[in-house]
């Protein structure tokens, strides 16, 4: 048990902080397995993109993307600059992705 759970006791504090760690597992399970799944549309744009000899990256795609999921943090009140961040952290993992399945290619 941790210091914040022995310190809280057999309180309702203590019951409330439990249920809401059971949501956020609940959530960042799913996160995991959206992120899987985007991993694996992207794993087959990197195939696609090394055979056709198209670049690994697409900075006017990312443009697009970046200011819509700006505008959707904002209508949903998550902070905008944390989505863009959070956006280019897996879209730089991509490209890494992208320039991994083009070098195997060959090209
Ligand atoms: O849409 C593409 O062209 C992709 O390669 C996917 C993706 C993304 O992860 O969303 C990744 C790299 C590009 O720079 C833009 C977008």
């Amino acid at each position: 048990m941790s210091e914040a759970e022995t310190r809280l006791g057999d309180s309702e504090a203590l019951n409330e902080l439990k249920a809401l760690r059971s949501s956020i597992d609940n959530i960042d399970a799913a996160l995991v397995h959206m992120l899987a799944e985007r991993f694996k549309c992207t794993q087959k744009v990197g195939v696609l993109k090394a055979t056709n000899d198209l670049p690994p990256a697409d900075p006017a795609r990312e443009k697009i993307q970046i200011e819509r999921l700006r505008q959707l943090a904002s209508d949903a009140h998550l902070d905008p600059d944390f989505a863009e961040k959070f956006l280019n952290f897996i879209v730089r993992e991509v490209i890494r992705h992208h320039e991994a399945i083009a070098a195997e290619a060959g090209n």
